[in-house]
């Protein structure tokens, strides 16, 4: 982003034209930024390391427009649902570069994910394996599978995105993983390519993967002597912290330096083959390229206590702040070096105290009808918007070099009743 004549630009691109334009609440995507992430992953990782994959995290963020720029881009696709497969498909992303990951997957998404020959099912829970089976004997597929484990790491992140630690919901315990594996292989329809963890989310120290890759060493060591099974694919996950306020994103490399250091010297040193490493990035390449403009609507100034600045979205486009005390900072768009600053909350329009989106703020004194940007909100801004008090979902504009481009409509009050029978 950049600042011209005291105006917000993205990409090139006026804030302030982009709001008049679309209207607001709008989310934003720089896709300049999202290529830069890529192409920073493929220089300190895909082109430095051999034998190594970049699976975009899509439910940080998908439409059939990011599918697309996802594909052109060059690399893989992880969704968790029937849903994100079928986006993805529908934007003609190759099935053979999506992974299927989640917990409890349902028969009919299974189903989906066999019939279009997708390239791996990452396997969750116990429950997915006869699934799997019965619908690749159905269309006649030997399907590729993973097993995830939860290695028992603690990452230092928001207890709702910690996903890691043993107490969790997600994957296999390392105890009881063999015996899914043996069960694998002794399936002709299936080919096991090995294990996936994924610790967390919005993390920021490198060493949690080094101890996780540790425990994963072992399992990998037992599978080889029980199994007699190789590992071919080794999937560490995402959660690469982006930043929001004050924190510091790190670059990828400060990551996966350390991490295939230890994956090459681990298998040098058995004499075995590296298998393939696969990370999930999400938030770390669309979070800090997408931003959300909104329009200020009333404001209530409650002398002495706190100044309330309503703006015409919230928490229904952004769950972050209400769901994990989720911090963000606030540009006024149309006057970005006002002075002199002043310390406001930044309400939205639900029918919720809770619904904030920055609590106590230092902008430039504000008025109804200044656009208020929010950056950051690139990751789990649309993907997790609803429609509580039935407020319409924003419109999405992608924006690149100086052009701007619509690629999701902005939602009308017949989407509210469109499924309705009555
Ligand atoms: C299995 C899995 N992979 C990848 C991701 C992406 O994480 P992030 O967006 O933090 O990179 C997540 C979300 O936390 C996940 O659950
Ligand atoms: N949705 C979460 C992260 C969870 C990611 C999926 N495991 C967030 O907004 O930070």
């Amino acid at each position: 982003m950049e600042e011209k004549n005291n105006t917000l630009y993205i990409d090139g691109v006026s804030t302030v034209y982009l709001a008049e334009k679309y209207g607001t609440p709008l989310y934003v995507y720089s896709v300049t930024d999202i290529k830069n992430r890529i192409a920073e992953l493929k220089e300190d990782f895909l082109n430095k390391y051999e034998n190594t994959t970049v699976s975009y995290a899509s439910k940080a963020f998908l439409t059939k427009a990011m599918a697309k720029l996802i594909a052109e881009e060059g690399i893989n696709l992880d969704v968790v649902s029937g849903g994100e497969l079928f986006i993805a498909l529908s934007a003609n992303f190759p099935a053979e570069k999506i992974e299927f990951n989640g917990n409890n997957k349902l028969y009919d998404e299974i189903d989906l994910a066999v019939k279009n020959s997708v390239g791996k099912i990452i396997i969750d829970g116990a429950s997915e394996l006869d699934m799997i089976i019965d619908c690749a004997k159905k269309y006649n597929k030997k399907v590729n599978v993973l097993y995830r484990v939860t290695p028992g790491i603690d990452a230092h992140t928001h207890e709702y995105i910690s996903t890691g630690k043993a107490d969790s919901k997600f994957g296999f315990p390392l105890d009881e993983v063999l015996e899914e594996v043996k069960k694998a292989k002794n399936s002709e329809y299936i080919n096991f390519l090995g294990y996936h963890f994924h610790l967390g989310s919005q993390l920021f120290e490198n060493d949690i993967y080094l101890n996780a890759l540790d425990i994963v060493f072992e399992l990998i060591e037992d599978t080889i002597n029980k199994t007699g099974e190789n590992i071919k694919e080794l999937n560490i996950g995402g959660g690469f912290g982006i930043t929001y306020t004050s924190e510091k994103r790190q670059p990828f490399s400060y990551f996966l330096e350390p991490v295939m250091e230890k994956i090459e010297g681990y298998f040098s040193l058995k004499n075995l083959e590296r298998p393939t490493i696969t990370i999930e990035p999400g938030r770390s390449i669309v979070g800090e390229a997408g931003y959300t403009l909104y329009t200020v609507g009333s404001i209530k100034d409650i002398e002495g206590i706190r100044k309330y600045v309503a703006i015409d979205g919230g928490m229904t486009d952004n769950i972050r702040p209400a769901l994990y005390s989720a911090e963000y900072r606030a540009i006024v768009a149309n006057n970005i070096k006002g002075d002199p600053l002043e310390t406001v909350t930044i309400c939205g329009k639900c029918c919720e105290s809770g619904d904030i989106i920055i609590k106590d703020a230092q902008i430039p004194l504000t008025q109804p009808g200044d656009i208020i940007c929010i950056p950051s909100t690139g990751a789990y801004g649309y993907s997790m918007a609803s429609n509580y008090n039935c407020l319409l979902k924003p419109a999405i504009v992608f924006v690149e070099n100086g052009e701007d481009k619509l690629v999701l409509k902005r939602e009308t009050y017949n989407d509210l009743i469109r499924n309705e029978t009555e």
